[in-house]
């Protein structure tokens, strides 16, 4: 009876395991290399996926966009981690709102992609230092990109942190993570340091488990894939329109003979520069080269699909030459900076259609736009006016000039101050190490500008005891390359006449919480100083002008409910940083080009009768500068990110001879 009651427990034991197992099916995402293909939960599966980085894209939006994904014909989503959105001072971590990357997995599992997750650390993708935080640039002997223990450690800690968060999310847990990239284009990198590789493989199966499977992307050449690539993570590449597809993927089966020709980042579209056109993939080679390899069961990713903004200070930068990315992200992709549908979006579907089947219905319209017109921007303070509050806790003085980074600041602004140890009546003013530019003030009037590229030394004149302060922007740091390694900043000393300059102070700037101060003097003023601007910008009357606040109160919203998306255009300003309410918005430089206008998601406007602000922090030249034009800026329904390009925008300012007024220097020995 003993043997019996035992045997009939097992029994039971067994069929509620399977029952269990009945319930949940088994979830699989596995390489097949006798088929070549992908198995998910044991069946062939090729994916036809998109790029659309949730660091670029308001949560608000994130449906919006999945949906368009998914209506295109979709079956994945890819994306990568982005290290410095998270983590932007050291120990400071953000997943709330933009930053709720977890919300962002859920919401492509419940819209029925899968995620191609790709968690770097390095990322690339235009983004500020490609996604690696600024603060190890500050770590003595850091070796970026490499086995280094200094750089190891803090890749380590900010894995283990995170890729456990990752978990739930994954395929076989339930979630929609079918692959994960480990690094990024690593054979295009100088390290080529496969035990580096090797940590990461290891740090990644130790938070992710064995059955995630684990891939590398780089271009398709040998020397790329042989530093790329690693044993048990599967080697896939990237090309963009016009390849020979066939050819590519023979470089691909070099390194993987078998299994799924896979190309991770097909370009249908391309990257922006500051003072360069803007660069656009016609829709009939974007659509030939993916027909051509599905049409050979490919898996391709399309990069972008969704390109988004670089809000904030996030844009990267490329190199040799320094080359700063604009804060649109449009990429000419299939989806616009504001998510509308293009031609090439309907191409790209009819072709995906003829592999997949394409969901029924309807494809979400565009959002709606609204042109709110024209806001008259009031100078409100120069940055002097508002120095106490933009440094709040003052100056650090040190000897010589030190970088942003070792100030502990990450991304914007710096000041850099000084005194000038003599008279000059005429001084060569040098800074080698200008990171990237700098605004040359004397006793609060603006004599010149350098720029790291091809404007790192100046005359000046002054008398002993002037003020000297270089106003320092961080136009973002380099995100591929070479030049990685980019500290912020003056990252030299400052000569005048060859004589090193001492004793600096320095003003570490945060716009963060600037609005309420500037708001308050902006009523004050319009107490105290009259209404018409002139009366208003004494900064001005010496002709000459200092990096300034200008305030702009929105239109009356009421004339639509809720709020539209809209694009605010700065054409007659020359560069600054715009701010709607207290979100910052980006970058403008229509002096330079090709971006003329902000993309202003709807989400950033809040309804009637609440005032809404647009601030400008203009570094150079306003429109109203010569008191004839008003300084405005206009709202209008539609982008302009393909103005004509400013060959050297600089120029116009470079070599401006101003001696500061009320300052008397004819009698200065040189
Ligand atoms: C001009 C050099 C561009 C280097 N970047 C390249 S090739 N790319 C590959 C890189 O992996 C991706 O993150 C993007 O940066 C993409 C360009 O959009």
């Amino acid at each position: 009876m003993g043997r019996l009651r035992s045997y009939v427990s097992k029994l039971l034991i067994c069929m509620a395991v399977l029952a269990v197992k009945q319930a949940l099916p088994d979830r699989s995402f596995t390489i097949d290399y006798d088929s070549n293909t992908f198995l998910k939960d044991g069946q062939p599966f090729r994916y036809v996926s998109g790029s659309f980085h949730y660091s670029r894209v308001p949560a608000f939006y994130w449906q919006d966009r999945l949906d368009k994904m998914k209506m295109a014909g979709l079956n994945a989503v890819q994306t990568y981690v982005i290290w410095n959105f998270h983590e932007l001072k050291p120990g400071e971590f953000n997943f709330d709102g933009d930053h709720d990357i977890l919300s962002f997995l859920k919401k492509a599992n419940d819209t029925g992609l899968a995620v191609i997750l790709r968690p770097g650390p390095y990322i690339c993708g235009e983004w500020d230092l490609g996604g690696l935080p600024a603060w190890l640039l500050n770590i003595p002997g850091i070796v970026l990109r490499s086995s280094n223990d200094l750089y190891m450690a803090h890749v380590t800690e900010w894995m283990n942190f995170f890729l456990p968060k990752l978990r739930p999310y994954l395929y076989v847990n339930g979630g929609p993570i079918i692959m994960v990239q480990v690094e990024n284009e690593y054979g295009s990198y100088q390290t080529c340091d496969h035990q580096y590789q090797r940590q990461l493989y290891h740090l990644f199966r130790a938070n992710l488990g064995p059955d995630v499977v684990l891939f590398t992307t780089d271009g398709p050449g040998d020397h790329l894939l042989q530093c790329g690539t690693l044993q048990d993570m599967y080697a896939t590449i990237d090309f963009g329109a016009g390849s020979n597809s066939t050819g590519m993927f023979q470089e691909m089966r070099k390194f993987e003979p078998k299994g799924p020709l896979v190309n991770s980042e097909y370009y249908t579209g391309w990257l922006d520069h500051w003072e360069h056109p803007h660069q656009t993939v016609k829709t009939a080679a974007v659509c030939t080269s993916l027909d051509q390899m599905l049409a050979l069961g490919a898996n391709v990713n399309m990069y972008m699909f969704e390109g988004g903004t670089n809000f904030g200070f996030w844009n990267g930068a490329n190199y040799p030459t320094f080359n700063p990315q604009p804060t649109s992200y449009d990429y000419d992709a299939p989806l616009t900076e504001a998510g509308d549908p293009t031609p090439k979006y309907m191409a790209i579907r009819n072709v995906i259609g003829k592999y997949l089947p394409l969901p029924a219905g309807p494809i979400p319209p565009p959002t709606k736009k609204y042109a709110y017109g024209v806001v008259e921007m009031e100078f409100t303070a120069t940055i002097y006016d508002v120095l106490d509050q933009l440094c709040p806790y003052g100056p650090i003085m040190t000897d010589y000039p030190i970088t942003m980074e070792a100030m502990q600041q990450y991304q914007g602004f710096m000041l850099y101050r000084t005194k000038l140890p003599q008279d000059y009546t005429i001084a060569n003013l040098t800074v080698d190490g200008i990171r990237d530019r700098g605004y040359v003030i004397i006793d609060q009037v603006w004599v010149g500008t350098l720029n790291r590229v091809n404007a790192t030394t100046m005359n000046i004149t002054g008398s002993e005891g002037m003020t000297l302060d270089i106003f320092v922007e961080n136009q973002g740091h380099i995100n591929y390359g070479s030049g990685l390694y980019d500290p912020k900043g003056i990252i030299s000393n400052v000569t005048l006449d060859g004589a090193i300059l001492e004793k600096w102070s320095i003003y570490s700037l945060d716009l963060d919480n600037i609005l309420p101060k500037l708001q308050s003097l902006h009523r004050q003023g319009k107490r105290k100083m009259g209404n018409t601007v002139q009366e208003r910008a004494p900064h001005w009357r010496d002709g000459g002008y200092v990096p300034s606040f200008y305030l702009g109160s929105f239109p009356n919203l009421s004339a639509i409910d809720p709020p539209q998306d809209t694009f605010l255009k700065s054409s007659g300003w020359t560069k600054g940083q715009a701010f709607i309410n207290d979100f910052n918005l980006g970058r403008y430089w229509p002096r330079a080009g090709p971006q003329v206008t902000l993309f202003v998601p709807a989400n950033l406007l809040r309804p009637s009768p609440v005032e809404n602000t647009v601030l400008f922090l203009e570094l150079e030249r306003p429109p109203c500068f010569n008191q004839t034009e008003a300084c405005t800026v206009e709202f209008i329904d539609r982008p302009i990110i393909n103005s004509t390009v400013a060959a050297r925008p600089d120029e116009t300012f470079r070599d401006r001879k101003y001696i500061p007024e009320g300052h008397d220097f004819t009698n200065l020995k040189h």
